[in-house]
């Protein structure tokens, strides 16, 4: 439904994105990688918002490029918004609907209160955004990015800043607006992608590095990840390096660690998460680990 085709963006400093192909189907597909990867990058030239330096997106075979000049159905939510404060989301919403046209005023309105309702903001429909918590003004972010989302719909760190309930709140709208469509989550919160998305693309340095399922990812530390119990003595003497974390237990300290030979005499292999086959992916974690 929506396919890359060698798009690339480069400015005077250099390429943002280096041209790569991808092609994705409806569903959730999150996508990760480090601070200026060339995130922000992919997701403004898959939403038409910048002219691609080489090749092009195409959703439904029309590049998204002239779906954006003919009135847009695609969604997009920024990294950063920006909601007037006197507006209440119902006059917000309204007016972002009115500037798509097409439509008479009483369908407006009831497509606005229909995504009021997804995202749960009907109940504060008609308060000035002022009042509007951090969460809530991202959710209406999300209600404006939904309103223009036909097949597609772009969401840039939707979740960054959130408190666990509202995370899980947008994750649930996201994961409904995503059984009919394109959605697509840039996130640095891989409990986001773990929890909704199949599919999940990492970027580093303006590479695609990877696309593919989230346990394909998660395995890339398969037979890496260890975990052994040691004592509170050994602790202090172990070296950090490849050491993911070190609970404390009643037996003593639980380690857990990526490596490529057993950190310790008693370390035994254990499944990977998300989070380590990112890690090993992105070369982050030494190889030797302690021990
Ligand atoms: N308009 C621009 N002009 C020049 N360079 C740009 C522009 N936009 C982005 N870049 C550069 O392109 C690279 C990728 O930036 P981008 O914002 O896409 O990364 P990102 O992965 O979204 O980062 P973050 O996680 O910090 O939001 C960075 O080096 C950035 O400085």
């Amino acid at each position: 439904m929506l396919t890359a085709c060698k798009l690339g963006k480069q400015y005077k400093t250099g390429w943002a994105l280096r041209p790569l192909s991808l092609e994705l189907g409806p569903g959730l597909h999150g996508l990760l990688g480090p601070n200026g990867a060339g995130k922000s990058t992919l997701l403004r030239l898959l939403a038409g918002m910048v002219a691609p330096t080489t090749g092009d997106a195409l959703l439904r075979g029309s590049s998204v490029r002239d779906f954006r000049r003919s009135g847009s159905r695609i969604g997009y939510l920024p990294q950063n918004i920006r909601v007037l404060p006197q507006f209440s989301a119902r006059q917000w919403l309204l007016h972002a609907a009115s500037l798509q046209g097409g439509e008479s005023a009483a369908e407006r309105r009831r497509k606005v209160d229909e995504v009021l309702e997804q995202v749960n903001l009907l109940g504060e429909a008609d308060l000035p955004a002022r009042h509007y918590s951090y969460g809530m003004t991202k959710r209406l972010g999300v209600a404006q990015a939904l309103l223009s989302a036909g097949d597609l719909l772009i969401v840039d760190e939707p979740t960054a800043g959130l408190d666990p309930e509202e995370r899980i709140r947008l994750r649930r709208v996201l994961a409904e607006a995503a059984a009919t469509r394109v959605v697509l989550l840039s996130t640095h919160v891989l409990g986001d992608i773990g929890a909704s998305c199949s599919e999940v693309i990492v970027l580093g340095e303006g590479r695609l590095l990877y696309h593919g399922s989230t346990q394909g990812l998660a395995g890339f530390a398969e037979d890496r990840t260890w975990a052994w119990e040691t004592s509170e003595n050994e602790w202090r003497r172990m070296p950090l390096g490849g050491l993911l974390s070190a609970r404390r237990t009643e037996e003593g300290i639980l380690c857990r660690a990526l490596s490529d030979r057993p950190p310790s005499p008693f370390a035994e292999r254990v499944e990977p998460t998300l989070e380590e086959g990112y890690l090993m992916l992105m070369n982050r974690q030494p190889s030797g680990g302690p021990g």
